[in-house]
């Protein structure tokens, strides 16, 4: 059967990050991640997590200033993007969650590629107990973002030659930036450390739009990927209202 991950960021983002944890149990999921869960005392959700026996996959780096998006691809921001990686490992280590997600930011060029790599290395080597996660999104939603394609994650990933450094592959934002899904996860699927799912364009459930999961969802298991797959949507409304397509058997997204 194949498992899924709330993302706290978007699912219940209306709650403490605990109770969010707890209500992602209480609907069945089977593991959580999050976006920036800073403000939330570590030990707590941490028994949260343990009380109800969820992982949380992921988290990411803080953003930076307000209309930042990361900053480890910033050329003249080193210093402080290893603060923020500093500190997303030391949560990610406090609450027991396996990757941490470093955001790149608004740059272009060779001076940023530079940077992301030299910060990845970092946080590769800082924290060899983790994953590392890179993720491409999409032109609308982060225009100007340094990282916007599948195969430039794989480059970057390729010429950083850490084990432990993956791609998050984000089936919304990569539908809107390249499509060929199936081939670009048969071909990357061994560094793909995280797979999230929305509807495309309007990011909402996974059961409508120009994306047909039931087909990736098989795909992904004739590859053999088992790991839970992250629902990274909008909810429209209260989270629990929006669940049909994940408890409806009929709707045959979970099978
Ligand atoms: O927006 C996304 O897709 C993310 O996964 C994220 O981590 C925040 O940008
Ligand atoms: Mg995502």
């Amino acid at each position: 059967m194949t498992r899924f991950s709330a993302n706290l960021g978007f699912l219940w983002a209306d709650l403490p990050l605990p109770d969010a944890i707890r209500a992602a149990h209480a609907a069945g999921f089977d593991a959580v991640e999050c976006h920036w869960p800073y403000d939330h005392d570590p030990a707590a959700v941490r028994a949260a997590l343990d009380e109800t026996g969820l992982p949380m996959l992921g988290l990411n780096t803080l953003r930076g200033q307000p209309g930042e998006n990361g900053l480890a691809a910033l050329p003249d921001r080193r210093s402080e993007a290893r603060v923020e990686i500093d500190r997303a490992i030391r949560y990610a280590r406090a609450i027991g969650c396996g990757s941490v997600h470093v955001m790149a930011g608004f740059a272009q060029g060779r001076e940023a590629e530079a940077a992301f790599l030299a910060n990845l290395d970092y946080a590769c080597t800082t924290a060899p107990d983790l994953t590392i996660l890179i993720e491409p999104l999409n032109h609308y939603d982060a225009p100007g973002y340094f990282l916007q394609g599948s195969d430039q994650a794989a480059e970057l990933i390729r010429r950083a030659g850490h084990g432990n450094l993956r791609m998050m592959f984000d089936c919304y934002h990569l539908q809107i930036m390249e499509g060929d899904l199936t081939r670009r996860l048969e071909r990357h699927l061994p560094i793909i450390g995280h797979i999230q799912i929305a509807s495309v364009p309007d990011r909402g459930t996974p059961d409508h739009g120009e994306l047909d999961y039931r087909h990736i969802i098989s795909h992904l298991k004739a590859l053999g990927w088992s790991r839970p797959l992250g629902a990274e949507y909008r909810p429209v409304g209260p989270t629990d209202a929006t669940l049909d397509w994940l408890v409806d058997e009929g709707l045959a997204i979970r099978y």
